[in-house]
C-alpha cells in the first residue's frame, strides 16, 4: 500500500504543469483603405479614396511612335528646327513683326531654330491662335498645332501622335494654357526636355 502511494507521488511529481492559454490581444479593427499607398495623381480634385489605383488611360500609338522614336526624331530633325511647323505664316504676319525686337527678328530671318533664339520670340493670343489647326492624325501638310504651357508656346504638330494619353485629351485645351491639366495627370514629367527642340517662344498678353 505504501508502494502504491509512493508511485502516485512520483507520477504527480512529472505532470506537466498546467499551462493557461491566453486569448490572443484583439487587434484593433485596420481598415484596408489605410493600408492602400496613396495615389500618385497629384489632381487635388479627386479623392484618394474614390480614385481607382493605378488607373492608366494610356492609348495604343501607332508603330513607330514609341518614347524612343520620339528621342530619335528630337536627336535627328528637332535640332535643326524642323520640328516646329507654321514658321513661313509668321513671315506674312504683320503682328509678329510688331511685337518681336530686331535681333530676335533677324536670328529668325537667318532660320536660326525657334528654341535657340534669344530673345525668344514674342507670341501672342492671335498669332497662337492662328497656329491651332488640326486636321487630324497622318495630315502633317495640313496640321499645324501650337499651344501655351506655362507661359511658354511650344509646337505640338509632331508631337501629337507620340502622346501616350492620346491626341484628343489635348486638343480640347486649345484655348488655355495646358499647364494645369498637364500638372494633374503627370507632373513628374519634365515637357520642357521631351519638348525642347518643339519651343516657338514665349507667350504675351499683347
Ligand atoms: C503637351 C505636353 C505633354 C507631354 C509632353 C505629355 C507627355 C506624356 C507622357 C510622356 C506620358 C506617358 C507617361 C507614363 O508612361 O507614365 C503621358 C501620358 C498621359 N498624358 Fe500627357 N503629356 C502632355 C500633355 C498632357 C495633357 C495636357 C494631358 C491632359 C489634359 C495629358 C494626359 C495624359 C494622360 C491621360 C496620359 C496617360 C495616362 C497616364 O500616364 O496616367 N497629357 N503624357
Amino acid at each position: 500500500m505504501d508502494n502504491q502511494n509512493e508511485n502516485n507521488h512520483s507520477i504527480e511529481r512529472f505532470k506537466k504543469p498546467s499551462i493557461r492559454i491566453m486569448e490572443p490581444p484583439s487587434r484593433p479593427h485596420i481598415q484596408l483603405s489605410a493600408l492602400t499607398p496613396p495615389s500618385r495623381s497629384y489632381n487635388n480634385n479627386i479623392s484618394n479614396s474614390t480614385r481607382p489605383l493605378e488607373k492608366r488611360n494610356k492609348v495604343k500609338l501607332k508603330p513607330g511612335h514609341s518614347s524612343l522614336d520620339w528621342n530619335y526624331l528630337v536627336a535627328t530633325r528637332g535640332i535643326k528646327g524642323e520640328l516646329v511647323t507654321g514658321l513661313d505664316d509668321l513671315r506674312q504676319d504683320a503682328t509678329f513683326f510688331e511685337i518681336n525686337s530686331k535681333t530676335t527678328i533677324d536670328q529668325f530671318n537667318h532660320r536660326i531654330p525657334p528654341y535657340q533664339i534669344r530673345p525668344p520670340l514674342k507670341i501672342n493670343r492671335q498669332i497662337l491662335q492662328r497656329h491651332q489647326i488640326w486636321l487630324g492624325e497622318g495630315e502633317v501638310q495640313v496640321n499645324d498645332y501650337w499651344c501655351n504651357i506655362g507661359g511658354k508656346v511650344y509646337c505640338l504638330t509632331k508631337y501629337l501622335e507620340f502622346h501616350p494619353g492620346g491626341i484628343p485629351i489635348i486638343l480640347e485645351l486649345k484655348d488655355q494654357d495646358i499647364l494645369p491639366a498637364f500638372n494633374n495627370h503627370h507632373r513628374w514629367i519634365s515637357y520642357e526636355k521631351l519638348l525642347q527642340t518643339c519651343l516657338v517662344g514665349t507667350f504675351v498678353n499683347v
